[in-house]
């Protein structure tokens, strides 16, 4: 019989052990394509370098007639292109859907040394993640796998909103979570008609001024997400693992999407979907810190020796709980530095600039 304290052990005999800690890697942007879309698939290893995550996908967005080819090209690609340091992942089909089964048997049977993440969507409740932990782990015994695949929930569901938070702790192997703004709008039955992004009729007014209704009254559009992405990132961060935003289907609109990706980074997102290849420059751009925060931050901890007392820095006190905001960001900054040379020379470039000052 399990016990809370069999939380890290293995659901299969020979299944490899659970992870302690989900890595915090580079993933700015999970960028989806289609595997079996020919022209897409042949853009994947030139896609590879650009992105920190390739995410094959199986689910929405395939035609019923094309779940086998994305599943077979999917298969095929992993086996065949070198991703260097970039993840793959995949988003598999719906747990209700007649093609799930087939996925997670072929993916873990053929590639499961070659995923990283697999992506769950329409979860309900900690019993949909209860069911593919432990399929995974029958899998990865039988593969002989010896690295446990990660598991990533998809949010939009409206009973997957109420139980976020047992989401995010049922599983060691929970790496993340997504907004899924779509199917998370059919769920509630709200009624826009759009993939994520704002609605110009959901705002408030100011108050009229005299007797006059129609005239002098400003309108500020307000987030339709707020709540769901706020309640995600407490769910995640109470658990130790990632939000991230979901997709934003104008892809024409570049100016909106980098506004809608801006409120999911500052509210604590580490990334976004990137439909459209138009996307991927926008999260790389949002969700690496900008060189004068991170500079900021730099001066901040420097000036707050062991992190204790408070200090004044252009006028602002600092004390304990600033240097802490501060150490997030610049722990992402060097994160992405490391990577990213020319990201590393824009942070020291603003850090040294901003000590003379
Ligand atoms: C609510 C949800 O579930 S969201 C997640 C599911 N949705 C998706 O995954 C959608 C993924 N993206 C796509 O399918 C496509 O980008 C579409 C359908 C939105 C637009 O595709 P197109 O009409 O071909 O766009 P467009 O003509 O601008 O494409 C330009 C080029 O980029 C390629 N391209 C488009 N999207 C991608 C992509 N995601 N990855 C790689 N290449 C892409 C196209 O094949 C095209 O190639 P070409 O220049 O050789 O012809
Ligand atoms: C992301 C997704 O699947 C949705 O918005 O429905
Ligand atoms: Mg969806």
């Amino acid at each position: 019989m399990r016990s809370p304290k069999d939380f890290f052990a293995p659901l299969a005999v020979g299944a490899p052990d659970p992870p302690r800690q989900i890595p915090v890697l580079p993933s700015r942007m999970i960028h989806f394509f289609d595997p079996g879309n020919e022209k897409m698939a042949t853009k994947v290893p030139g896609i590879a370098p650009q992105v920190d995550v390739l995410l094959g996908n199986l689910e929405d967005a395939i035609r019923a007639d094309r779940k086998e080819a994305a599943r077979n090209g999917l298969v095929r690609i992993a086996k065949s292109v070198d991703f260097g340091r970039t993840q793959l992942w995949t988003r598999v089909n719906s747990l209700d859907s007649p093609w799930v089964l087939d996925d997670l048997i072929t993916l873990v049977t053929e590639i499961g040394d070659r995923l990283d993440v697999i992506m769950v969507p329409k979860v309900e409740g900690a019993q949909d993640i209860h069911y593919v932990d432990r399929l995974l782990a029958q899998l990865e015994a039988r593969a002989g796998l010896t690295r446990p695949l990660l598991v990533h929930a998809i949010l939009e569901t409206a009973s997957g909103v109420a139980n976020v938070e047992e989401i995010a702790g049922a599983s060691p192997r929970m790496q993340g979570i997504s907004l899924g703004p779509a199917d998370l709008a059919a769920s509630r039955r709200m009624k826009t008609t759009r993939v994520g992004g704002g609605h110009p009729g959901y705002l408030v007014r100011t108050d009229p001024v005299g007797e006059e209704l129609d005239e002098g009254r400003t309108t500020y559009q307000q987030d339709l997400w707020h709540y769901t992405v706020a309640r995600m990132v407490d769910a995640c961060a109470m658990h130790g693992i990632l939000p991230y935003y979901g997709p934003f289907g104008d892809i024409r609109d570049t100016v909106a999407c980098e506004d809608q990706f801006r409120n999911a980074f500052l509210l604590g997102c580490v990334g976004a979907w990137s439909l459209h290849p138009a996307q991927i420059e926008i999260a790389k751009k949002v969700f690496s810190p900008a060189p004068r925060d991170v500079a900021w931050a730099r001066k901040v901890i420097g000036a707050m020796g062991d992190g204790t007392g408070a200090v004044m820095i252009e006028g602002k006190m600092q004390d304990d709980a600033s240097v802490k905001q501060c150490r997030v960001v610049a722990e992402l900054a060097d994160a992405l530095a490391a990577r990213d040379p020319e990201l590393a020379e824009a942070y020291d470039a603003a850090t040294e600039e901003a000590l003379a000052e």
